[in-house]
């Protein structure tokens, strides 16, 4: 249903109280040509209204001649502002940076972050951003859960369909999205309600198995077979099944990139509002799909860069890969059990 440019301000003036811009900040609005201009807009009202000194930093768009597809986490780590240090530094000037262009896992983003800099991303459309308005609720929800996931050593997943998956954590921090960006170079992403950390290096094992009704990023497929990945330290080294298992394997082998096989972000969705159905009502350019990475009980895993934490793989293929009715286990704690999640006690933080 369409979202009127009133509502989408409003909701836009919301999020960014949430994010705490007012009349002692400065908002700076990153675009180019591709993003969604009703969003630019509303941002640039919002922070209007809220008395904020506020500006737009708009970029040529960047398009590597290996990218496919008009996903934007299909191709990272290049991004727009790759090399231009004049623009970085306008982002960085700014107290908080509303990016409706895309610069997740690229190093840029990370540095402007280091700078004190705070960035919330803004590019799904205004219909998925209404149905998951961030609220307080939500940041209670996920950082109650972050504390489990940062004192945790160990990670295991497990599921009817085969998976059987390890790894070490505490090398890398746990990550959390609740949709706003009020702290001093946070990086959120609106929407969402998920977290994630990544695995210690060299530790993933196992065997994860995308099972029937799974999604695949950026494809925006719900698998129709089951796909096995076998992993040791750290990285995927074979993909086998049936049809879906031969795309996906050429699909990386494309990059011609030992690191896309390696293993990023592993979590859990905590966003009752995602739906894991959302998907099949949107077309494969609506966005990047946040109901697939966010829908509640989900385990989403991903593979490619580790740069958002520090980390040297800054490969641009990144598949995210959210499966459905896993058991979590965090030094052999249930945290999610067959997609329903039991810790922590949620019925404080619904
Ligand atoms: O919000 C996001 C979106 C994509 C991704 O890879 C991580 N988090
Ligand atoms: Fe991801």
């Amino acid at each position: 249903m369409p979202v009127s440019n009133s509502e989408l301000a409003q909701m836009f003036e919301e999020v960014l109280r949430l994010s705490k811009v007012d009349e002692t900040q400065s908002v700076a609005i990153l675009k180019s040509h591709y993003s969604n201009e009703r969003i630019v807009s509303a941002a640039m009202d919002a922070a209007q209204r809220l008395k904020a000194q506020v500006y737009i930093v708009e970029l040529p768009a960047f398009n590597h001649p290996k990218a496919m597809g008009a996903d934007l986490t299909a191709y990272c780590g290049d991004t727009p502002l790759t090399g231009n240090l004049a623009a970085q530094r306008a982002l960085e000037a700014a107290d908080m940076v509303v990016d409706t262009m895309m610069l997740l896992h690229s190093p840029e983003q990370e540095q402007i972050l280091k700078s004190g800099t705070r960035i919330l991303l803004a590019v799904e459309p205004p219909e998925v951003l209404a149905r998951m308005l961030p609220t307080e609720a939500d940041k209670l929800r996920v950082e109650a859960s972050k504390e489990l996931l940062q004192s945790a050593r160990s990670m295991h997943v497990t599921s009817k369909a085969g998976s059987d998956f390890r790894a070490s954590l505490g090398q890398y921090p746990a990550v959390t999205e609740y949709g706003y960006a009020d702290e001093p170079g946070r990086w959120d992403h609106w929407p969402s309600g998920f977290l994630f950390s990544w695995p210690n290096e060299g530790t993933a094992e196992g065997k994860l198995v995308i099972d029937v009704g799974d999604i695949l990023l950026p494809f925006k497929t719900y698998a129709r077979e089951k796909t096995v990945l076998e992993i040791e330290k750290g990285f995927i080294t074979s993909i086998h099944g049936g049809f879906e298992a031969e795309y996906l394997r050429d699909y990386m082998a494309y990059f011609k990139d030992e690191e896309v096989y390696g293993i990023s972000h592993i979590g859990w969705g905590l966003q009752p509002r995602a739906q894991w159905t959302a998907m099949g009502l949107y077309d494969k350019n609506d966005g990047m799909c946040m109901d697939a990475r966010a829908f509640y009980g989900n385990f989403l895993f991903s593979t490619g860069p580790n740069t958002e934490v520090g980390g040297s793989r800054k490969t641009p293929c990144h598949m995210d890969i959210p499966l459905r009715k896993c058991s979590v286990y965090l030094d052999d704690k249930p945290v999610v059990v067959e997609g329903d999640v039991v810790a922590p006690d949620m019925s404080i933080v619904k």
